[in-house]
């Protein structure tokens, strides 16, 4: 398949259609699927006033709760998350590069948010900003396609642009779109590729800067 240009959503938020290879999307479902597991199991988040998330989520490098980082997961079994690879690290400067043209040798993620959605799953109009950093998100797709919904910094509302994310998609941001809201309104179920090792689902990977 040929893949779509890459394409400017906003300013500061890029979105690079394909940009995985196959051999590379294996390569994260197999290490996702570890991470799942253990130390720190895959789980919906409960929220601070006892809403449950839809999504499925499992961290590394620090755990994320509603609203902050922590070294241990003391909301799901009390261990100490798996560490952040030095791979992902040379992957997010791989993907900084290619969605700004820049060298990105001094982009060093120590997170990432590993989401994984069922057909039913999605996620709300939010502000990723419990980092205490400025650097750009890396976002990768795997497997079922959604509707990603990137708005505005101001409100969750319009203006907001719709964009499909496919298999090996993946979308930047950072720069004015870096504390911009954004959600998943839609899954698409049954259209991702078997190929990957995902064989029902989406997974979302963000990588990101903790500043902690
Ligand atoms: O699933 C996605 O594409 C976005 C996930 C997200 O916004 C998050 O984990 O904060
Ligand atoms: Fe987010």
């Amino acid at each position: 398949m040929i893949p779509l240009p890459m394409r400017e959503i906003a300013p500061g938020a890029v979105h690079a259609p394909g940009w995985l290879t196959l051999d590379e999307q294996q390569h994260l479902v197999r290490a996702c699927r570890e991470w799942a597991a253990a130390p720190v199991p895959i789980r919906h988040t409960v929220l601070p006033r006892g809403g449950v998330m839809s999504v499925q989520t499992v961290c590394i490098g620090w755990h994320w709760q509603p609203y902050k980082y922590t070294r241990v997961a003391n909301d799901v079994n009390g261990l100490q998350v798996a560490d952040f690879p030095s791979w992902m690290v040379a992957l997010g400067r791989r993907a900084l590069t290619a969605a700004y043209g820049d060298p990105a040798d001094d982009y060093t993620p120590d997170t990432a948010l590993i989401n994984f959605y069922d057909g039913q799953a999605k996620m709300g109009m939010h502000q990723d900003k419990d980092e205490r950093s400025a650097a750009p998100v890396v976002s990768l797709s795997i497997g079922d396609d959604c509707l990603f919904r990137f708005g505005n910094t101001e409100t969750r509302g319009r203006p907001y642009t719709d964009v499909r994310l496919g298999s090996g998609d993946l979308f930047v941001f950072g720069g004015p779109s870096r504390f911009a809201y954004h959600g998943v309104p839609k899954v698409f179920p049954g259209t991702g590729n078997p190929a990957t090792g995902l064989t029902s689902g989406r997974l979302n990977i963000t990588m990101r800067v903790t500043g902690l």
